[in-house]
This record gives structure tokens, C-alpha cells and sequence, in this order.
């Protein structure tokens, strides 16, 4: 059956945020960001010049990226920027660094970081522990860190009912697990078609393999050039930025590891293949509606809390914006120049996350006359929960309702070939770096990342975090800086107290209230 996605007749706009340059932005999606497009790659050729400048100091390099902790100060001085050099500058032969001349007799290996998820459903509790276990989930203060494994204790038990039937629907377990291990595999292959013969490990920082024992057998392996690189294309402070933390503890704590060669690709959302592999799978999946041209493209980003942006000067929402300004101009030069929008998914808990919500965006759509709506998730590479439950399930239900008649969903990238080989690309020119900057084991231990300054990113947050809100005591117990009085934390302690009495004991008075499952 022909469907026709119907012509907008959505009221016009009272901002400029329609974007004429190409495809027009639904309102709500946010100025387009000044971006230097031409971050992109330019193949592997390696420039000597521009990888191995180790005479500028790492404390200056820092500060270069870190002058300023806003966000839009960031947008414009991405983490990586010290990679960039390296794609933006097709080298020129006599200053080529031949692949194998870098290599020489090491033993290179990659690490792989992920969030991990629940392979089954008894392993969704403890999974939910180990992730609210985290303090880069859940923020307590100084005095009430002791309060850290109670609480995940509390949360995770209280949410897991809701996040089980989640994953029962969609097969009993995260698929991640299986899907990373195949990337890995992928990325494996294409190294060693270009003539780099990696291993390939997997870190997880919640649930099985454990980044611990990735790095286990990375000791047993006796590698001696590690590339770490987070499978999360931008960065944020509770993804990529906790699973570097968690390394950055190890590697200090062990004498192979601080003297074993490494370097860290912070964020990738910009390197080409990653950007044109986004817009095949998005020009394929609108030529499955009768008008492509009438389907308005709705990204979807795993949110963050707001005050993870504002306050602690995580990255994420600039790193976002600009991907996608970024796919935009590669439809563009295909000639794709459909209205599309910018929104932000699975929110947990009361506090304000990033805005505007994925769920409203659609119910805002509708009502504007959107017939046809193609959502693309945008933070993830592989399918989770959250794509196959979340925007398959959840959000196709509300398009339907909210009016809007054909969806569609671009698939996540998984081992998708022009990916995989952009990831191994990133890789490759990423090895000039490892260990240049790690002069001596002490510089070593004060940071894992020489070159892609996560350290940096992590010192600037520790210095703000003991201002951020935790998202859950916001949540359930209105932990606000305004609330810092010590009555307030006598009595927040208090409920705390009762709260996990309650949860170990499985009596107490929010059972009798019947108000035990407020997690949704
Ligand atoms: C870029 C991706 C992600 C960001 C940013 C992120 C932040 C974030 N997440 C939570 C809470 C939960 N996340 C959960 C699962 C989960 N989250 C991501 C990705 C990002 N999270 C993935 C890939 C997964 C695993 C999915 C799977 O298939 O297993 C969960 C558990 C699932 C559920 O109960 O909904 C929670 C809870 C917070 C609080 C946060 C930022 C502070
Ligand atoms: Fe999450």
C-alpha cells in the first residue's frame, strides 16, 4: 500500500531553528554548532610531524583542551583533537611512517571498552548493582561514600522487576555481550588485513568479561602496545569517561601495566567511516518509505543527566550536536536533505536529563502533522535494551498514537564492513601515539592518557563533582545543593538507613505503603 507521509503543515517556527542550509531541523533541535567539518579522515597515512610533537608538554596540551570547563568552550576543542592532526593531513610520502617500522617486534593489542548487560535474567539485579555501584552513576558525598553499596543494593533491587521485564521482552538478556565480541573479532580481521597483527580484547565495565579480566589476559598475553578504545563514539563522563576511571585505578596499581605502552581514543563521532557508514544505513532505510523525502529523521541519544553538561563540563551534548551536523552534510552531498531532529532517551529518575526527551519530541511531531518518521539511535553501536525495547517497542507505540502513520528505525551499526574498517583505521593511526607522551613510569601513573587527555577530562570533573548532583538522591530523596544542611544529611541518613534496612530485610513501611516500587 502507498503510504503518503503527507506535507508538514507544522506551525512555523518561532525561532530560527529552521536550518536552510540543508535539510530543514524540526524545532527543538538546537542552533547547528559551529563545526569544522573537515575533521574527517583522510585515509592512514600517517604524518610524523603531527603524531610524534612529545616536546610540548602534556600539562600544556591540557591546558590547551581544558582552559575552560563550558561546554561550548569544548565543542570547539574536541578531547581528541591531538589525533586529529593525523587524519586531517593526508602525509606526504617522504614523512610516511610505515605501519611496520611502528610495529617492529611489539605486541600490540586493542581493549575494547563497553558498558556491558545482563545475559540473563538472574544476572539483571547484580548487574544493576555493579552499574549503580558506580560512582560516576551515583554521586554521594564525601561523608556518605560508605552509603555507596547499600544504596546500589536498594536501587538495584527495586528496579530490577521493571528492568527484567525489559529484558524478557526482549529475549531474556542484553545482547551486548555477543555483539561486542563479534565487533571485536571484526575489528581483529581488518588489523590484520592492513597489515597489523592485534589482539583484540573486550572490557565491560558492568557485566561479563569484566574490564578486569580483559586486562588479565592482556598481562597473560604479554602485550606491550595497548590501544584503548571505548565503543562509545562520543564521550560522555558516565560511559567512556567511568570505564577509563576504572582503568586508570588498575593500570596505577600494577607494575606491567604502568610500563606497558598505551594510549586512549577518547571519541571517534566524527572520523568518516563512522559518519558515512551512519549515512548509508539511513539513505537505505528511507528508501523503504513511498516518499523518503517526507520522512522527518528523529536522532536518538542515550540521555545524561543535565547536570553532568552544565556542571561537570561532560562533553557529550557538543560531541552529539556536531555528529550529527556531521551526518546532515554527508546526506547533503547525497542529495538527502530531509527535516530532521535532535532528542534525548532513557532517562532515569526526576532529575532534568538532557533535553529535548525522545518520548515528547514524538508526541510533538505528531501533533505538528509528521506523518513519517525514521529514528535513528545515535549514542550506541550495537543493539541493546534500549533500541530493541525502548525505540522498537515503546516509542513505535507512541509515534502510532501521537498520529504519526509509517516508522521506521535505522538498525545500529554492529560489524558493519565501512565501520569495522574505520574503527581499525583509527586504530592504526592511533599507534604513533602509544606511549609517546609516557616519558617515565611516574608520568605514567599520573595519567593513563598521554595523548588523548582523559586525564584531563577527569581532573576538571573531580574538581567540580563534589557539585553535581547525583541523579538518585535527587531522584528519591531531593539531594540538592540547597539541601546541604547537616540536618538535611542527618536526615537523609536516617532514610537511607530505613530504606536499606527495608530492602535487606524485605519489612518496613514503604512495603506496608505499597510504595516500594516507585523505580517505575
Ligand atoms: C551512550 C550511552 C549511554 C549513556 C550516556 C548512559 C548513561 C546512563 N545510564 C544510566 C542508567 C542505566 N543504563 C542502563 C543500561 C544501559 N545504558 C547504556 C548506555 C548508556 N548509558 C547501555 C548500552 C545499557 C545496557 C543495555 C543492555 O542491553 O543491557 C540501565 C539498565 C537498563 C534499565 O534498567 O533501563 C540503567 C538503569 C544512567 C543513570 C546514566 C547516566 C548517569
Ligand atoms: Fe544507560
Amino acid at each position: 500500500m502507498m503510504m503518503n507521509c503527507g506535507a508538514m503543515n507544522a506551525t512555523t517556527p518561532s525561532s530560527a531553528s529552521w536550518s536552510a542550509s540543508h535539510g530543514s531541523k524540526i524545532p527543538m533541535l538546537l542552533p547547528r554548532a559551529i563545526c569544522s567539518t573537515h575533521r574527517m579522515c583522510c585515509g592512514s597515512g600517517v604524518h610524523v610531524d603531527a603524531c610524534v610533537s612529545t616536546n610540548v608538554s602534556r600539562n600544556a596540551k591540557d591546558s590547551m583542551i581544558w582552559s575552560g570547563t563550558s561546554p561550548s568552550l569544548y565543542s570547539k576543542q574536541p578531547i581528541n583533537k591531538f589525533l586529529l592532526p593525523l587524519r586531517a593531513s593526508v602525509a606526504s610520502t617522504s614523512q610516511d611512517v610505515t605501519i611496520a617500522s611502528l610495529i617492529g617486534r611489539e605486541k600490540i593489542g586493542v581493549l575494547l571498552l563497553n558498558l556491558g548487560g545482563p545475559e540473563t535474567l538472574e544476572d539483571v539485579q547484580p548487574f544493576l548493582f555493579n552499574l549503580f555501584a558506580d560512582p560516576d552513576i551515583i554521586r554521594l558525598p564525601r561523608l556518605f561514600r560508605f552509603l555507596q553499596k547499600p544504596l546500589a543494593q536498594f536501587i538495584s533491587v527495586t528496579r530490577a522487576p521493571k528492568s527484567k521485564e525489559g529484558y524478557a521482552s526482549i529475549g531474556g538478556g542484553s545482547p551486548l555481550r555477543h555483539i561486542t565480541d563479534a565487533q571485536a573479532e571484526e575489528l581483529r580481521k581488518s588489523l590484520w588485513e592492513k597489515q597489523v597483527p592485534a589482539r583484540v580484547y573486550v572490557g565491560m565495565r558492568y557485566w561479563h568479561p569484566f574490564t578486569e579480566e580483559a586486562i588479565q589476559q592482556i598481562k597473560r598475553d604479554r602485550i606491550t602496545k595497548l590501544v584503548v578504545l571505548p565503543l562509545y563514539p562520543q564521550f560522555s563522563i558516565s560511559t567512556s569517561g567511568s570505564s577509563l576511571r576504572l582503568l586508570e585505578r588498575i593500570f596505577r596499581e600494577d607494575e606491567y601495566l604502568v610500563s606497558m605502552q598505551h594510549t586512549v581514543i577518547p571519541s571517534w563521532y566524527q572520523r568518516e567511516g563512522y559518519i558515512k557508514a551512519l549515512a548509508n544505513l539511513i539513505g537505505k532505510e528511507l528508501e523503504t518509505f513511498d516518499h523518503p523525502e517526507q520522512v522527518v529523521i528523529c536522532f536518538s541519544a542515550h540521555g545524561v543527566p543535565l547536570a553532568y553538561v552544565e556542571e561537570a563540563g561532560d562533553p557529550y551534548k557538543a560531541e552529539m550536536e556536531e555528529c550529527i551536523d556531521l551526518i546532515m552534510e554527508e546526506l547533503e552531498k547525497r542529495k538527502i536533505m530531509n527535516a530532521y531532529t535532535l532528542a534525548y532517551q532513557s532517562r532515569v529518575g526526576p532529575v532534568e536529563w538532557l533535553k529535548p526527551y525522545t518520548d515528547e519530541t514524538i508526541i510533538e511531531l505528531g501533533k505538528r502533522g509528521v506523518k513519517c518518521l525514521l529514528a535513528v539511535p545515535i549514542s550506541f553501536v550495537s543493539e541493546h535494551i534500549e533500541t530493541l525495547e525502548e525505540i522498537d517497542v515503546e516509542y513505535k507505540e507512541l509515534a502510532l498514537k501521537s498520529g504519526i502513520e509509517k516508522w521506521g528505525r535505522v538498525p545500529a551499526l554492529g560489524c558493519e564492513p565501512t565501520f569495522i574498517s574505520d574503527l581499525a583505521d583509527a586504530v592504526i593511526e592511533s599507534l604513533p601515539y602509544v606511549g609517546a607522551m609516557a616519558v617515565s613510569n611516574i608520568e605514567a601513573r599520573q595519567s593513563l592518557v598521554p595523548l588523548g587527555s582523559v586525564g584531563g577530562l577527569l581532573a576538571v570533573y573531580d574538581s567540580r563533582r563534589r557539585e553535581l548532583q547525583s541523579p538518585v538522591m535527587v531522584w528519591e530523596w531531593g539531594w540538592t545543593r540547597s539541601a546541604e544542611t547537616w540536618n538535611g544529611r542527618a536526615a537523609m541518613l536516617a532514610v537511607l538507613v530505613l530504606l536499606v534496612l527495608e530492602v535487606t530485610t524485605g519489612q518496613g513501611f514503604l512495603h506496608q505503603w505499597g510504595i516500594l516500587l516507585f523505580f517505575h
